[in-house]
């Protein structure tokens, strides 16, 4: 089996809050008729250029086109010397990797007749308990409709929620207040992220004021890449701290250092699905634990990652991907299924990632291209409208 074709579609989906996020599908067509789907997640992450799509498809489809697509091994090589890892975060090559991989493993899992689990090594878990995102309160006036955000989730399932924090102290104390006073045990903080906004001493600050509330872990406390920092901060907090796997040579730094106690990781900062495994691995062997983070997918993004932590053993931590809950619409036929606060894999009985598009809905949210229009900075680090 040869590929024999690649497509890139833009996409822009809002969220409930407002924001609009762009993404590329991926479709990578073989001289046996199966395709492979996959998507380059959320490009409306900083720094602030836009990827030419029409250009990339044309270079994909010279990097690609008669290539065997069960060479993951070597095409992921050919993607990494072509987007290389650069020590952050939101480096948009990774997306690039990410869709692609994505797509192959789709591709070779309709191929064989199993789904993207079985390619993987089989499922350990068939659902991954996920938390649903508070984004980062900018005034204390956020706090009631976040409140209220909590009560219509908790409603549809999801007793775990995750709080971005650091930009309003007040407001970030008086949400958890709230939550506590009205939910009690019935509702679960899993983090406060900190999105490495803070050096690591004025996070401690914070951390201190906040730590008579109830929440699970600490995440990106120091700015990005400040290993020792973070070690620092670790050694003075009682709470484990997360901090998201960009690089591998970060995330070695990270083992090195023992900066962190949970790595975060998602196939999208990480360059798909093959080098999140490889992550994944490296952390059982260092004796860490994994969770999977979210970039905010949509529902193939989502089920790669599904598929993914359904072969993982050491993914002992409360998940993030929420994306098909957070966007107003969807590119798929049958979207991912969350239940009780889980995120369940993709059956058994359905070939690869278990997805089909639709075009339908693509049509309707289709963008020429990734350009930028109005957004702030703000808009971009606290993902509201
Ligand atoms: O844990 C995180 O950090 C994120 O989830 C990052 C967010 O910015 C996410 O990518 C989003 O788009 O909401
Ligand atoms: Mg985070
Ligand atoms: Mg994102």
């Amino acid at each position: 089996m040869k590929i024999s074709d690649v497509k890139l579609t833009v996409v822009g989906v809002p969220r409930h809050t407002g924001f609009v996020n762009k993404h590329v599908i991926v479709e990578i067509m073989t001289d046996e008729g199966v395709t492979g789907i996959g998507e380059m997640s959320d490009f409306s992450h900083l720094p602030k250029y836009a990827v030419d799509v029409v250009d990339l498809e044309n270079v994909l489809k010279s990097m690609l086109r008669g290539q065997n697509p069960f060479d993951l091994t070597l095409i992921n090589n050919v993607l990494s010397e072509n987007y290389p890892a650069v020590m952050y975060y939101y480096e948009k090559g990774s997306f690039i990797r990410n869709g692609i991989d994505a797509a192959l493993h789709d591709l070779c899992a309709k191929y064989l007749h199993v789904s993207v689990a079985e390619l993987l090594g089989g499922r350990y878990q068939e659902k991954i308990k996920v938390c649903y995102p508070i984004f980062r309160h900018r005034f204390v006036e956020e706090v009631e409709e976040n409140l209220a955000v909590v009560r219509k989730r908790l409603q549809e399932g999801f007793d775990v929620f995750r709080l971005y924090v650091g930009k309003n102290v007040d407001a970030d104390e008086a949400f958890l207040a709230r939550v506590a006073e009205e939910f009690g045990s019935k509702v679960k903080i899993k983090s406060i992220d900190f999105s490495h906004l803070l050096d690591w001493k004025e996070t401690l600050r914070i951390v201190k004021r906040l730590a008579k509330y109830d929440f699970e872990m600490i995440e990106s406390p120091a700015v990005r890449n400040d290993f020792e920092g973070l070690r620092q901060f670790r050694l003075k907090v009682d709470h484990p701290v997360s901090e998201h796997v960009w690089d591998f040579r970060q995330q070695y730094e990270m083992i090195r250092h023992d900066s962190v106690d949970i790595f975060n990781i998602s196939p999208i900062f990480i360059g798909g699905i093959s080098a999140a495994r490889k992550a994944a691995a490296a952390a059982e062997v260092a004796g860490k634990a994994c969770l999977l983070g979210t970039t905010q997918e949509l529902s193939i993004g989502t089920a790669a990652m599904a598929h993914l932590g359904s072969s993982l053993i050491n993914l002992t931590y409360t998940s993030d991907p929420t994306g098909p809950k957070l966007y107003t619409d969807d590119i798929v036929k049958k979207p991912v299924q969350y239940e009780q606060g889980y995120l369940l894999v993709p059956d058994r009985g359905l070939p690869g990632l278990g997805m089909e598009l639709d075009w339908e809905r693509i049509e309707r949210l289709r963008v020429p291209d990734l350009s930028w229009g109005n957004v702030s900075v703000h808009q971009l680090q606290d993902r509201t409208s």
